[in-house]
């Protein structure tokens, strides 16, 4: 970096003092804290991802989300030129600026890091940036910060999107650098083009049966719901009532959105006994995270949750059932039939019927730690690649060969056999690889394809939600010393350090039938999180009772002293 640009970071950097004693980690989804302390740290996201975007030579994003978090908190994520997340080599360096003390500190941190990663000023291509954030009051003074950061690196613009979800954003970076449309109406545009284009392929005589289609979606009273109200306006074939959209007063995740919903297991702020048997769907406060519901008709307040595994479930016995349509012997000879490779990627809190239920369909599973960018990575190994959270974060991933091969296939069949069964299979592959948003989990395209391939089914929530039972679980959280003492392996299920720990979880699981139970240090909060599971709820809280203790026994308090 030359001299004008070193002082120019210095002196934009004196302006977002690092607060007393603030300490931030990247984690598993970028910065989070109470948003009076983030201004520095957005400020130094902005140069981050500007020199990303230098060193990539591509258009990089910046989000200002706490997705479910509370109202009063705030944070900030990077997308990568992918329109996935900011890579992992580059995490470290995200946490050492973030973390810096003194803008002296920063430009060196800066100045080394630009020379070991050759990252060139030579000013042939200048950093550009979309900037967006999610509904927060916070945001607008956030997103100046960012801007702030951004101009600090000589040359480089930052195009504020205003308020989007999470997905958008991903979504935008990945069209740009694609060079496809990226504006919000082509969002909208491909979403809703693509989601008409599957209902259409829906058989004839399933549409007529099909009574029940009003789907009620709890907004959290983030930026979901307002988006969607705009979706469903170029949606004629179906009704959506959104509820919980901001617009009534209700604050933000604040017993609504999907994260109360799936790990509460109630019904959100706004929902009554009135609505028993109708389809009900919930967003989180940044768009990003899916779960269906309906309300139970004993019990006001108990639902019937679809979870991110039925979600995933769902998507693959659909893509799975098209790839075989699409095999069958047709009028013509194919020489070159594509063996799509399927993979669906879980994490260790997957429910354990969930993954039987898959492994049943002939299906491949394998598992990932928790945190999207390791499930994401897991599933671009795949032809088709579909990947969830049970907390409803997910989505379908196609490679370019298949959907090249897809393409030239659909074009072969529309000139042969237009209008057959393996043509129409093609043509639903192709919607959803257009719907589905493939840089990232989106809860706006994920509930579209949801509703398209019920309709397809002609099934109603009810039928979706039997196709397997889930089996009873719990999830605690134990306070320790040190979360990072806990070292864990084969994507999170067993513990490596400290020693004995899993012989004496060992013990406990071999309690109880079918039981299953895990812990892992959380990437999001300073806890221990504990997952158990069993044949029947008593047992799955017992389980995750006597495991929790065992955590607290090796690595609690009372041990420290
Ligand atoms: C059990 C659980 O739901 N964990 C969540 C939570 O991560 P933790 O590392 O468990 O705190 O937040 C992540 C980011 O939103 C999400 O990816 C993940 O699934
Ligand atoms: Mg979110």
């Amino acid at each position: 970096m030359n001299d004008n640009q070193k002082s120019l970071i210095l002196n934009s950097s004196s302006q977002y003092p690092l607060p007393q004693g603030v300490k931030l980690s990247y984690g598993t989804a970028g910065f989070r804290a109470d948003a009076s302390i983030l201004e520095s740290t957005v400020f130094r996201v902005g140069i981050l991802a500007a020199l990303r975007s230098l060193k990539t030579q591509s258009l990089t994003g910046l989000m200002i989300t706490a997705s479910h978090n509370q109202v009063n908190d705030n944070g900030v994520k990077i997308a990568d030129p992918s329109g996935g997340m900011l890579t992992q080599e580059w995490e470290p360096f995200a946490d050492a600026i973030a973390n810096s003390p003194t803008p002296q500190h920063l430009v060196q941190l800066i100045d080394e890091f630009v020379k070991k990663e050759n990252i060139r000023f030579d000013g042939v291509r200048s950093a550009e940036m979309l900037l967006g954030r999610d509904t927060r009051p916070s945001g607008e003074s956030l997103l100046e910060a960012a801007k702030q950061g951004v101009y600090s690196i000589v040359g480089a613009t930052a195009t504020d999107m205003g308020i989007l979800t999470t997905p958008q954003l991903h979504w935008m970076v990945r069209a740009r650098n694609k060079g496809m449309k990226a504006t919000e109406l082509d969002y909208f545009e491909q979403l809703s083009s693509s989601f008409r284009c599957l209902v259409d392929l829906t058989p004839n005589q399933i549409k007529m049966n099909n009574t029940d289609d009003k789907l009620v979606v709890d907004g959290a009273n983030g930026v979901g719901g307002e988006k969607l109200e705009v979706l469903k306006k170029m949606l004629n074939s179906m009704v959506i009532e959104v509820r919980n959209s901001g617009k009534e007063g209700g604050v933000l995740n604040e017993g609504v959105g999907a994260d109360y919903v799936q790990k509460e297991k109630v019904v959100p702020r706004g929902f009554y006994l009135k609505d028993v048997g109708i389809r009900c769907a919930s967003l989180d406060g940044d768009a990003d995270r899916l779960v269906y519901f309906s309300v139970q008709s004993n019990n006001a307040s108990n639902i019937n949750l679809v979870d991110g595994d039925k979600i995933l479930s769902l998507f693959a016995l659909f893509i799975k059932e098209q790839l075989s349509i699409l095999k069958m012997e047709g009028d013509d000879h194919v020489d070159d039939n594509y063996e799509a490779r399927l993979g669906i990627v879980q994490t260790a809190y997957a429910n354990g019927a969930s993954t039987d239920y898959l492994k049943q369909l002939g299906l491949e599973v394998v598992f990932a730690p928790t945190g999207v960018k390791y499930l994401h990575e897991k599933a671009a190994e795949y032809d088709i690649g579909i990947y969830f959270e049970a907390n409803g974060h997910g989505t379908i991933l196609f490679s370019e060969g298949f959907l090249s091969w897809l393409d030239a296939r659909n074009n072969e069949l529309s000139s042969k056999s237009k209008g057959s069964e393996q043509q129409k299979a093609a043509l639903r592959l192709l919607a959803v690889s257009n719907l589905i948003n493939q840089a990232v989990g989106d809860a706006l395209s994920g509930l579209l394809l949801v509703e398209a391939i019920l309709q397809y089914k002609g099934w109603s929530i009810h039928n979706w939600s039997e196709l397997y039972h889930d089996l009873p679980s719990r999830q605690l959280k134990v306070k320790v010393v040190d979360r990072t003492a806990v070292v864990t392996a084969n994507a999170e299920t067993v513990v490596v350090r400290p020693p004995l720990i899993q012989e004496a979880i060992n013990v406990e699981v071999a309690k109880y039938p079918r039981g299953r139970s895990f812990i892992r240090p959380s990437g999001t909060e300073d806890v221990i999180r504990v997952y158990a599971e069993a044949s029947i709820q008593e047992a799955a809280d017992s389980l995750a009772n006597s495991v929790a203790k065992l955590a607290d026994q090796f690595l609690g308090f009372g041990n420290s002293g």
